[in-house]
């Protein structure tokens, strides 16, 4: 029998709603395999956890997380109760630098049955590979002074070892894909760092003679992603633009709690780390509504990550049936709560299997 460890935190908000449950599905794609088992080590590391403890994990939290072979994570933030910023740094980035998942891959694609907010949304399929280690998201920087005077400085850093192995990352994939990668940039704006960016895509492309490039600046993509979505294969972004370049390619999809995401780590030291594109949806907490396909499709990315590419394709197709057959939450415009997603899920594996 081959177990896997998974570290797995729920969070905040839905992501203790929609975690416990697919934690389900994942046992039922274990038990159809046969050879594989998941144990779950689950840490209560949430905003609620920071008011009891004042801190957002403890101090041998990572060296916990270590130990496994991938986090399963739900969504980290309740503004409520900490801001944003103490929150999302103290846990979720904070796993992100510490386990070197330095690039964060976010597919998305057109899926039947689910209503794209686009008139003609033509079988769009495309992947942003974010780089997830620094960029906008940095701490360097500070605020002096108060009042009229008030100073806020927020340095964005970009490496070349960072820049490069993401913007690498982003061609190893396209061939495998359909051989085109398209970078998002500002170098009209951003006189500093995106040049480099682009100086550094361009080196990197040269390698890759097949593959198509192209530069589009984020605000164009961001239209681009909207009037022909289809168009696009890879995309590679910063930090801050793959964050909402992926907001977007959730909506275009249809919803943003279908839309999922992988923290890679690439030099195998440190585990690798699966949560969905959304946050916490504080708004709809407790109604029983939040839609499982987000969670469920990143699991479907951590199957592939974890070699059980057969049990990811199984979890994916009965995720896409079980939406083609209506079974669906209020934001795809059905009527199914959390848990009649996740039985349905469950039954379409074992009738599959
Ligand atoms: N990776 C993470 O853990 C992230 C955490 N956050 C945190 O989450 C909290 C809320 O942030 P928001 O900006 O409101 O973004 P959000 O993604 O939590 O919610 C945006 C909208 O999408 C809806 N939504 C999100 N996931 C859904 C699902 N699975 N099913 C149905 N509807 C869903 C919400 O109800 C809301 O209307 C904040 O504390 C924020 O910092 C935000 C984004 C990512
Ligand atoms: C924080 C956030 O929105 C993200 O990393 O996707
Ligand atoms: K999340
Ligand atoms: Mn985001």
């Amino acid at each position: 029998m081959n177990k896997l460890n998974l570290s797995v935190i729920p969070g905040d908000g839905i992501g203790k709603e929609v975690v416990p449950l697919t934690l389900n599905v994942l046992d039922t794609l274990a038990s159809v395999h046969g050879g594989v088992k998941f144990e779950y080590e689950k840490y209560p590391w949430s905003c609620e956890y920071y008011l009891e403890h004042g801190e957002m994990m403890p101090k041998d939290g990572m060296a916990k997380l270590h130990q496994s072979d991938a986090i399963y994570l739900g969504a980290v933030g309740n503004p409520q109760l900490v801001p944003d910023h103490i929150s999302l740094w103290g846990l979720l980035i904070k796993i992100r630098r510490e386990c070197e998942q330095v690039v964060n891959i976010r597919p998305a694609q057109y899926i039947k049955g689910v209503k794209s907010p686009l008139a003609e949304p033509n079988d769009f399929d495309f992947v942003v590979v974010r780089e997830n280690s620094e960029g906008e998201y940095s701490e360097v920087g500070g605020r002096i002074h108060s009042g009229d005077d008030e100073i806020a400085i927020q340095n964005a850093v970009f490496t070349r070892k960072a820049s490069e192995r993401t913007i690498r990352y982003a061609f190893d994939l396209a061939v495998k894909r359909s051989g085109k990668v398209t970078s998002a940039t500002k170098s009209n704006g951003i006189v500093h760092s995106m040049p480099f960016w682009d100086q550094v895509f361009k080196e990197v492309g040269t390698e890759y003679p097949n593959i198509n490039i192209e530069s589009n600046h984020i605000d164009a993509l961001c239209a681009f992603l909207v009037s022909k979505p289809h168009h696009f294969d890879v995309i590679v972004a910063s930090n801050l633009f793959g964050d909402i370049l992926t907001d977007l390619g959730a909506a275009v999809m249809g919803s943003i709690g279908i839309a999922p995401a992988a923290n890679i780590n690439l030099n195998g030291n440190y585990p690798s780390m699966f949560e969905p594109v959304h946050g916490s949806a504080p708004d709809i907490i407790g109604q029983g509504i939040a839609n499982p396909i987000g969670q469920l499709w990143t699991a479907k990315m951590m199957m592939d990550h974890l070699g059980l590419e057969e049990l990811g394709s199984l979890l994916f197709k009965a995720i896409k049936e079980t939406i083609g057959e209506g079974i669906k939450t209020k934001d795809l415009g059905g009527l199914s709560t959390t848990e009649e997603v996740i039985d349905y899920i469950n039954a379409k594996i074992l009738t599959q299997a």
